[in-house]
């Protein structure tokens, strides 16, 4: 593969990616991984993080820099054991990318308190209990650490995804809380917020009827790639990125700034007549 960072940049540290098996997260492991970092890479499927590892030793990483697990980010238990196996195999963790995530498609009046729940859980809360854990076990008593969370682009809310706009919000506004109150202890916490827009094995469950609406509705008239991704989380994990923190910076296209991004029924249809 071809990198725009200089090679070696991440040399000497560790990588841990959540949802690292597939989609984004692969391609942020992989880039990592070929900048010399040592990567571990989780999710609730150990057959993706299988075909995760598969893919990153395809590519030419030795099996020695990098470490795959299950672990369900909404699960403490499962987060400490995690962390604590990382720890033991590498010694430290210099950066932390949270990009686990997802939710369903419904609309806010149909919406069970429990569906509502596992979104929360799944994208606000698991992304807390990771950062906690990585930060007080491992890059606070560091003094350093570079931590980029994976959010979406909520800037106009979700309409249709209510609950996975308001969890991404909230990682949001905990990234820049972070980024205060962590600056301290030479860790810096930013945010990439992809658009609706990127091509994936996560959008693929969407259709491809979806993704064409999605596509027109960005100005740039394109689908984006994990890998255009990636390359703004890299940036932001790297020791280049020395002044930037508590920001969220989207790869998106465009798309925030004009177009129906997601087919919801017209709210004001009966208005219009
Ligand atoms: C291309 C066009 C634009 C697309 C824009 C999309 C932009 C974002 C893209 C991405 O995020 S890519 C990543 C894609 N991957 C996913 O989103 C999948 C992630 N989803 C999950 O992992 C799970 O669904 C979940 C959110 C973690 C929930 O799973 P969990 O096991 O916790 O739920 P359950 O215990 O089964 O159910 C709890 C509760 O939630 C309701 N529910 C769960 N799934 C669905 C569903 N698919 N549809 C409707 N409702 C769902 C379920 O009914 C339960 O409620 P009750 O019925 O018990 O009240
Ligand atoms: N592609 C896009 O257009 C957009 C993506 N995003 C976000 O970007 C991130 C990456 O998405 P993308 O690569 O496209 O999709 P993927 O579905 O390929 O990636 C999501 C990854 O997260 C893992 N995961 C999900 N929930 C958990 C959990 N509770 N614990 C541990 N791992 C979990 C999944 O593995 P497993 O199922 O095995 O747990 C999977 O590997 C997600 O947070 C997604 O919501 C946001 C906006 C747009």
């Amino acid at each position: 593969m071809q990198s725009l960072f200089a090679a070696g940049l991440f040399s000497d540290q560790v990588a841990l990616v959540t949802g690292g098996g597939s989609g984004i997260g692969l391609a942020t492991a992989r880039e990592l991984a070929y900048l010399g970092a040592r990567v571990a890479i989780c999710g609730r499927k150990m057959d993706k993080v299988e075909a995760g590892l598969a893919a990153l030793a395809a590519d030419g990483i030795p099996a020695e820099r990098m470490l795959g697990g299950s672990c369900d980010i909404r699960e403490p238990d499962q987060v400490s054991a995690f962390v604590g196996q990382v720890l033991e195999r590498f010694g430290r963790v210099d950066v932390l990318v949270n990009n686990a995530g997802g939710q369903f498609p419904t609309p806010a009046e149909g919406m069970s308190p429990k569906g509502w729940e596992a979104v929360i859980r799944n994208n606000l809360n698991g992304t807390f209990f990771m950062t906690r854990e990585v930060a007080t076990r491992a890059m606070i008593p560091a003094k350093r650490g570079r931590i980029v969370n994976v959010t979406a682009m909520v800037v106009r809310g979700f309409p249709g995804m209510s609950h996975t706009g308001a969890a991404r919000a909230g990682v949001e506004n905990l990234t820049r809380s972070l980024a205060v109150e962590w600056a301290t202890h030479g860790i810096r916490v930013n945010a990439v917020a992809p658009g609706n827009n990127i091509r994936s094995s996560g959008t693929a469950q969407y259709g491809e009827a979806l993704l064409e609406v999605t596509r027109k509705a960005t100005p740039l008239m394109r689908l984006g790639t994990p890998e255009e991704v990636a390359r703004v989380i890299v940036f932001l994990a790297s020791d280049q990125n020395d002044f930037v923190t508590g920001a969220v910076w989207g790869v998106d296209g465009g798309q925030p700034l004009w177009g129906d991004i997601w087919s919801i029924p017209d709210p004001q249809a009966e208005a219009k007549g």
